[in-house]
């Protein structure tokens, strides 16, 4: 007899059809490129549902939606998760009110992490959607967003991510010439902060070529 799963298979199809359905979307809008991107929800305290590593993240189905503990180990199956599951599992662990992290690559992410890794943040000021951050209520405040230099060892980036989250709360990231990292309570949440970095990234990015 097989032993029972160690979560509520009903959360992860509830979980599984989240992503589905939002990443559908994100795709369409040219984000996921190349099999690229990740995507993540908290399934209860201890498990997340997380994407299968390699998959076109434009025709996700439920076969490409697999269960980690919030040390990325699988749990109850062979699959393989994204390459990046420590950057969400590193948050799930720390933060127990997030539910949800999503990691695109879109063409302005990348062009706005390869322009800003000099500085090594984005300086965002001024904007009324800066409203759209969770926390803010008003255009008169500023938001850096990190940009962090990218490595294919995870562990390397999950500490530098740990180390700009001992000094601030925070959003997101972006990781040079790679993509960029958003993430909320839920859903809703993460993909609002998600679009709103985008809009923001594409903003900048247009002044400087107008100011040029
Ligand atoms: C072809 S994209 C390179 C890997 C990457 O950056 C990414 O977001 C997708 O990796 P995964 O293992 O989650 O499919
Ligand atoms: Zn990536």
């Amino acid at each position: 007899m097989n032993a029972p799963l160690p979560y509520d298979p009903q959360r992860l199809a509830h979980c599984a059809g989240e992503i589905i359905v939002n990443v559908r979307e994100l795709s369409a809008l040219g984000w996921t490129p190349a099999t690229s991107s990740n995507f993540s929800r908290r399934m209860d305290e201890q498990h997340v549902a997380i994407t299968v590593s390699g998959r076109d993240k434009g025709k996700l189905t439920e076969a490409d939606i697999m269960v980690v503990d919030l040390d990325g180990v699988p749990v109850a199956t062979t699959q393989r998760s994204s390459a990046e599951t420590l950057l969400h599992t590193q948050l799930y662990k720390r933060f127990p009110e997030i539910g949800c992290v999503l990691h695109t690559h879109s063409k302005v992410q990348t062009v706005a992490s390869r322009l800003y890794a000099g500085p090594g943040h984005v300086h965002l000021e001024g904007y009324e959607l800066l409203k759209a951050f969770s926390g803010n209520t008003t255009h008169e405040i500023s938001l850096d967003l990190p940009v962090l230099p990218n490595s294919q060892d995870m562990n390397t980036l999950a500490a530098q991510v740990d180390c700009l989250l001992d000094r601030r709360a925070m959003w997101g990231y972006l990781i040079d010439g790679h993509g960029l990292y958003a993430w909320g309570r839920d859903m809703p949440e993460a993909r609002r902060h998600l679009e709103a970095f985008e809009f923001l990234l594409g903003c900048e990015l247009e002044l400087r070529r107008l100011q040029r």
